[in-house]
């Protein structure tokens, strides 16, 4: 708008506060990106340039050739910067919106360098913004185009993150990254079908931090916090590909694992326990001693169509191993009803 008012308002807006207000779109759109990278606001590359870019328009508000090489150097190095933290050190997530918003943003970049760098070897004519040059005429359209492409870029960028965390916590528990209790019964019902028609053995572990309530009362809420994502990631150290690690409630975890006799489910535990035990918990340069009560039960299945005894039974074991001290693990017997 500043642009087509030259003549009409005062030079100093229409050259000098127009390119400030360009360069501080730049500006914004790379410190839009670097949030969108989860990175913190790089206000010097933001601010330097557009102080730049206000100083030397304001320079040489009277030598149009020397605005348009400024802004053929600036706007792309300010462009660069926003293209290079959007794809580095590794490419965002969501494709399709960050190649459209890259081909807004190439565009305006090589539109910018290629007429600042005709201009530099006065291979354009250097009659004015307004006298309708072809190059000018371009520039003035293409911004158009570029402003759609990068608007709608964007917006598929977020969208489309917005729906992957939408899947991601529909199965996720937020707080650990571990499966979560809708993840755990979908799981269950698969696998548990998948182990009676292959004719496997199936074992399920519950598993529940021994004393977590001295912790979140001696150490506060973010030490529990932390307790419960370190318990979280030792598990996933150990356990198979197969395997699964789920949060079943405040500080009990459940572990479901396929293709696994009773036997082998409470070897896995009793190692499972011991490295807890030799594993604390590092927070704010403070050890946590964590140990853990394991209950575990395993069988060939036979039947697919309810697996609630299966819990439980880990569950009742789980309570045995509390009662007999904690930092323990105990094997649950199942009723041959629940597996003939
Ligand atoms: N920091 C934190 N604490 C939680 C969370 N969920 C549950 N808790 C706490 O976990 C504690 C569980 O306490 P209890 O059920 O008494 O169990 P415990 O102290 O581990 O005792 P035992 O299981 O008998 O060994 C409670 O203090 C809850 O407030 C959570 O997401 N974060």
């Amino acid at each position: 708008m500043l642009y087509t008012l030259r003549g009409m308002v005062p030079d100093w807006a229409s050259i000098v506060v127009s390119n400030m207000l360009l360069a501080g779109t730049f500006a914004m759109a790379l410190g839009a990106v670097s949030q969108f990278r989860g990175q913190a606001m790089p206000w010097a590359r933001m601010l330097v340039p557009v102080a730049a870019m206000t100083l030397l328009f304001a320079l040489f508000i009277d030598d149009y050739r020397a605005r348009i090489i400024v802004a053929g150097v600036l706007a792309p190095v300010q462009l660069g910067m926003v293209l290079w933290v959007l794809w580095r050190p590794q490419p965002p997530a969501q494709l399709r919106g960050a190649w459209l918003f890259s081909v807004g943003l190439g565009l305006q970049f090589a539109l910018l360098a290629v007429r600042g760098m005709l201009a530099a070897l006065d291979a354009i004519p250097l009659d004015g913004l307004m006298h309708g040059s072809p190059m000018q005429s371009f520039v003035f359209m293409a911004a158009f185009v570029v402003v759609i492409l990068t608007s709608l870029g964007f917006i598929l960028m977020a969208k489309d993150r917005a729906e992957a965390d939408n899947r991601y916590f529909a199965v996720h528990d937020e707080l650990t990254g571990a499966a979560n209790r809708r993840a755990l019964t979908q799981t269950l019902d698969r696998d548990v079908a998948r182990a009676v028609r292959a004719g496997e053995p199936y074992a399920l572990m519950m598993l529940d931090i021994d004393h977590f309530k001295v912790v979140n009362d001696s150490y506060g809420h973010h030490a529990g916090d932390q307790v419960l994502r370190h318990v979280v990631a030792v598990l996933r150290e150990r356990i198979r590909a197969q395997d699964l690690v789920g949060r079943y409630g405040g500080e009990e975890f459940m572990l479901l694992l396929p293709n696994t006799t009773l036997s082998g489910g409470a070897a896995l535990a009793e190692t499972l326990r011991e490295v807890m035990e030799q594993t604390p918990c590092m927070h704010e340069g403070r050890s946590i001693a964590v140990t853990v009560s394991i209950g575990v039960c395993g069988a060939y299945l036979e039947n697919a169509s309810n697996w609630d005894y299966l819990i439980q039974a880990a569950d009742q074991a789980l309570y045995r191993a509390k009662a007999a001290g904690r930092n323990r693990v105990e094997c649950a017997d199942l009723p041959r009803r629940a597996y003939a």
